[in-house]
């Protein structure tokens, strides 16, 4: 585009309708820090209107911490730099104060001449009412939690969810993922609209195909009527692709495309479709390692990854599981019209000591099983699935107190024989332990092996 061309397209009018049609504030001033245009935003936010604004110096309008101390215009106009995003709060004219974030850069003329400077900010309270909201709380829809890792995302899922960016959620599986997803399409300005997830490596690509994007009547042999795909269902909310490290080089070069016009295609038709839908992703695969082994495309990794966040396993966040466990019985006791009180000792110690390679979705699964069959009072060891219950009923161990740490212990080293398929030598080493230290402890805690152990698996 020609300046001249600019120019004309961008008349002053028309700047001047741009400006009054945006969300966030924008104010100039001149080199002598008189305010020259003030916005519509810029009037909301502040409570005062642009005759008053105009003419007067900019820090008696907006009365802001920053006017004191470190002005990002005043730096702007000093260092001749743009500044992006700094976060401070100003007085309304009513004497309300306002959180905002503020950018600034120079005003220059045609000839690169400075006027003065151009400061665009944001209004920031809402954002500020739900961090504080989710800094102080162990649950953000259905998601409880009182791990750090996971209240750190707590704190900045409200600027996750308020940008449009895409998300791609690493973890292993069960420990969250659409559930977070979830979280972060509820608190964006798209909640109104739907939600929908796909397993995408659970499909076939023509199937995932005509999932995601939709066919029209004659598409193939079987499409008798349009069937509308999920970007189509989900317009104006959040398409969650589930398993994305599982689909093939084929669909990663249409998926990428899909993203970079944001149009689609449905199968068999001609026209393009607007696709108007946030992506949130996940993995359980490491999509980074992928990436460098040319097993996932590096230019959709970085459109999918625009943020990310990772869900730690349960077994890296024990605090986790008792607060789990009570959310799971408190569920269940509504659902069911039963009274189960909680859990005991024994038995959450014992649930203390699994590793949880299902993560959260087989704790839950844990609890349901016990809740069946406890009528009611505390949930006990002998209402735990088998394979948990297992060492406090069964074998010589039957007698051994009930110390948490030796349960813990006797779980611990369970899991680690079960994991090696009872080869003594591989659970010493999974464990970081030395044989003989595994051979005392299992004898110590009474613990019996069958008469076939992982050495002998491949012997008919
Ligand atoms: N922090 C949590 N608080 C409460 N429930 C949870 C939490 N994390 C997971 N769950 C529950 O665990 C189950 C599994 O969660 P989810 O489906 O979100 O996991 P996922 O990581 O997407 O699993 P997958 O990778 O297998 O698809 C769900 O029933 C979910 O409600």
């Amino acid at each position: 585009m020609t300046k001249q061309y600019a120019e004309t397209l961008f008349d002053r009018s028309t700047t001047e309708t741009i400006l009054e049609s945006i969300s966030d504030g924008v104010f100039t001033v001149d080199q002598e820090w008189k305010i020259m245009s003030f916005n519509r935003a810029a009037e909301e936010i502040t409570g005062v209107n642009a005759r008053e604004a105009i003419g007067k110096k900019c820090w008696q309008v907006f009365r802001s911490n920053m006017c004191e101390g470190e002005c990002a215009l005043k730096k702007t106009m000093k260092e001749g730099k743009d500044f992006v995003s700094s976060a401070t709060h100003i007085t309304r004219k009513d004497g309300g104060q306002v959180p905002i974030t503020v950018s600034t850069s120079l005003l220059k003329d045609h000839d690169g001449m400075v006027l003065g400077g151009v400061e665009t900010f944001r209004d920031h309270t809402h954002v500020e009412e739900l961090r504080k909201k989710l800094s102080d709380s162990w649950q953000v829809g259905d998601i409880i939690s009182r791990c750090p890792a996971i209240k750190e995302i707590f704190n900045i899922l409200p600027q996750i969810s308020e940008s449009d960016s895409t998300v791609v959620i690493g973890g292993e599986t069960g420990t969250g993922k659409e559930l977070m997803a979830k979280a972060i399409h509820a608190l964006s300005h798209r909640k109104d609209e739907p939600f929908v997830a796909i397993n995408c490596g659970a499909l076939p690509d023509s199937l995932l195909e005509s999932e995601l994007f939709g066919y029209k009547a004659g598409a193939f042999t079987h499409a008798i009527k349009d069937k509308p795909g999920l970007f189509s269902q989900a317009r104006g909310g959040t398409v969650f692709l589930d398993e994305i490290g599982d689909t093939s080089p084929a669909f990663q070069v249409r998926l990428l495309r899909v993203l970079e016009a944001r149009e689609f295609q449905p199968l068999g038709g001609i026209k393009k479709e607007t696709a108007d839908v946030r992506i949130i992703s996940a993995s359980n695969k490491n999509l980074e390692e992928m990436v460098a082994d040319n097993r996932f495309r590096q230019d959709l990794y970085y459109r999918l990854n625009v943020v990310q966040l990772n869900l730690p396993p349960l077994r890296e966040r024990m605090e986790d599981i008792p607060l789990l466990v009570d959310h799971f019985i408190f569920r269940l006791n509504a659902l069911r019209g039963k009274s189960v009180r909680g859990v005991d000792q024994k038995a959450l110690a014992l649930l203390m000591a699994h590793t949880f390679p299902g993560n959260v979705r087989e704790l839950e699964n844990i609890i349901e099983h016990a809740f069946v069959l406890c009528s009611d009072g505390d949930i006990q060891v002998e209402h735990l699935p088998g394979n948990l219950a297992f060492p406090a009923l069964g074998q010589k161990g039957q007698n051994h107190s009930w110390d948490p740490v030796k349960s813990a212990e006797f779980s611990v080293i369970m899991t680690a024989l079960e994991q090696n398929n009872y080869n003594r030598k591989a659970a010493a080493q999974s464990l970081g332990m030395h044989k003989s230290t595994l051979f005392r402890k299992i004898n110590r805690l009474g613990i019996t092996l069958p008469n076939v152990d992982g050495r002998s698996r491949h012997r008919p």
